[in-house]
């Protein structure tokens, strides 16, 4: 059977950064794989007066890492045809159908249409308005709507934006994007939990002591420092990525594996997830942003210095906070979460930490229970990113005399041979739209509910100002965080064996 998909797309945003970077190798990607062949075909719009060819090239350009021949590039280029336009005036959108139309007969593409947003979210309202008003939607194909982050920035203007959206597409047409859910290892978190009954039978707060879950940057802003000064850490990172990551980690098991089961789960994940009154959110959650440093021979500026940013900058580059979730199997777990810029490495990892055994009956004779130090926590550590894979630290006896107790570890990473080959998650999100599933999207309720736990934070946060930078480059972050679960008897864990060490628990 064949697996050539058929669609026109249009790409708003068509000369901008993300398009380069992401989109056209993602297609050249799918292009390579046979989802696309023949009938494809992409418009690529801005205000900018390219040709055809110029915009050709272009794209030639931003496939420079492919090992690739110039037949190749050239025939896939083929299918790229560039239109003048701006997205604020309606008679644009006269040439855009013009375009569409031809194009759909010259490739026979069924009418299927993907429109993607890859603009400023101010214009997303305007242009599927318009889309809709000048017919460029069209009565019988598929006609899919891609969205890129931010989507709102607080639940009130994400609302306003939905509803501009919804005027003109039904939510299964509308594929938000989240491209933390195109990650290999962060689809894995589900055929990890459901696919073990070793896993999920102990996943609940009977044996489940706290969950970690870090996505850490090495980078600063580079030249994002204009939208990033206005969107912060917890906007940039926990709002969309990290609450997702947080919903599958949490969800009940869908009946079956299908997108509205997994969405139903996910969405009362979230809706069980505390929302803190003020006071609340002052002792659960911290923010900081990042100081000059030096990390691995390199020297980093300080945040306020960046380009674009303001030298008053009050806009966090981290933020750690503990989440709770009031439901049966969570109640009384603390799920701490942290992401931030320039920190010690690029990592995105997960630590599920289970309780120690009731007593240890390894103690010696004249240690009483309560005296005796716990058993070495078991861990579950899923390595998201640059490192792909999972490990699980079990107790075992150490080799010699004595009876003395060591974790030892069973790890699984993939090969560099398969992540090479795996597709990348931009690749995979585009392909799931091509065939209409939106199960790595995220709904609407999920994003709702996502601005209603940080908004609370926002609010707090902006009524009062912090001593900024708090937290030098090339560290895991301010103090505060580390704080935040010494309080609670814990700490993080990055490197399980180096937290096993530390405790004295493995030589
Ligand atoms: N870049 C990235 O890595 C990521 C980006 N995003 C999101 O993707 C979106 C695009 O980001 P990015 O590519 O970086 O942004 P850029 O600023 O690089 O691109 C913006 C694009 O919009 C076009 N544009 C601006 N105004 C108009 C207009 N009135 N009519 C038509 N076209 C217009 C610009 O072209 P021209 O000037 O020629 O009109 C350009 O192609 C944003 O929502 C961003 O938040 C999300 C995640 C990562
Ligand atoms: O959405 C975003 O994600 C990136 C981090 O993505 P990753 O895939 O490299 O982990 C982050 O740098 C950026 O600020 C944010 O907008």
């Amino acid at each position: 059977m064949s697996n050539e998909q058929i669609a026109l797309f249009t790409i708003f945003g068509g000369t901008g950064d993300l398009a380069k970077r992401k989109l056209y190798p993602s297609l050249f990607r799918l292009y390579r794989k046979g989802f696309l062949k023949e009938r494809f075909a992409v418009i690529g719009t801005a205000r900018r007066e390219w040709t055809d060819d110029y915009f050709r090239e272009v794209v030639k350009e931003s496939l420079i890492d492919f090992d690739s021949s110039e037949n190749e590039l050239d025939s896939f280029a083929s299918h790229f045809y560039y239109q003048s336009h701006n997205v604020t005036e309606t008679e644009h959108y006269h040439n855009l159908k013009k375009l569409a139309t031809a194009l759909d007969e010259k490739y026979r593409l069924n009418q299927n249409r993907i429109f993607y947003l890859a603009m400023a979210p101010n214009f997303f309202g305007l242009i599927t308005e318009h889309l809709k008003s000048e017919k460029i939607v069209t009565p019988d194909g598929f006609n899919r709507l891609i969205i890129e982050k931010p989507f709102g920035t607080d639940y009130n203007s994400a609302a306003k934006l939905n509803d501009e959206i919804r005027g003109a597409f039904e939510e299964d047409q509308i594929f938000r994007i989240d491209h933390y859910l195109g990650k290999e290892m962060i689809q894995n978190i589900s055929a990890i939990r459901f696919g073990n009954n070793i896993l999920e039978s102990l996943w609940n707060n009977k044996y489940i002591d706290n969950v970690q879950v870090t996505l850490a940057e090495a980078l600063g802003v580079e030249e994002r420092g204009g939208y990033y000064d206005k969107s912060g850490a917890l906007k940039d990172m926990i709002q969309n990525h990290t609450l997702q990551v947080v919903s599958l980690l949490a969800m009940e098991a869908p009946a079956i594996f299908t997108e509205k089961n997994i969405r139903e789960e996910k969405i009362k994940a979230l809706n069980s997830v505390r929302i803190y009154s003020p006071e609340e959110v002052k002792q659960n959650f911290v923010r900081g942003q990042y100081g000059a440093g030096k990390l691995a021979g390199k020297e980093f500026i300080n945040y306020r210095d960046e380009l674009n940013v303001d030298p008053q900058s009050e806009t966090e580059t981290f933020v750690a906070g503990k989440l709770m979730i009031d439901n049966f199997r969570w109640r009384g777990v603390p799920f701490y979460v942290r992401s931030g810029k320039q920190l010690t490495e690029k990592g995105t990892r997960i630590n599920i930490v289970f309780k120690p055994t009731p007593i240890n009956v390894f103690r010696s004779e004249n240690e009483t229970a309560c005296q005796a130090q716990d058993t070495p926590r078991n861990i579950l550590t899923i390595y998201i990113q640059p490192t792909e894979g999972f490990s699980l630290t079990l107790n075992g006896k150490e080799i010699g005399d004595g009876f003395n107790i060591n974790p030892v570890k069973m790890d699984f990473r993939h090969s560099a041979d398969t992540l090479d080959n795996s597709p990348e998650a931009y690749e995979k999100l585009i392909l799931d739209c091509l065939k209409g599933d939106s199960t790595n999207f995220t709904h609407w309720d999920e994003v709702a509910q996502s601005w209603r736990i940080v908004d609370v934070i926002r609010h707090v946060w902006d009524q009062e100002t912090t001593e900024f930078p708090n937290y030098a480059s090339g560290t895991m972050g301010p103090q505060a965080a580390f704080d935040l679960l010494e309080r609670d008897g814990f700490n993080w864990i990055w490197n399980p064996d180096e937290w096993y060490r530390e405790r004295g628990q493995l030589n």
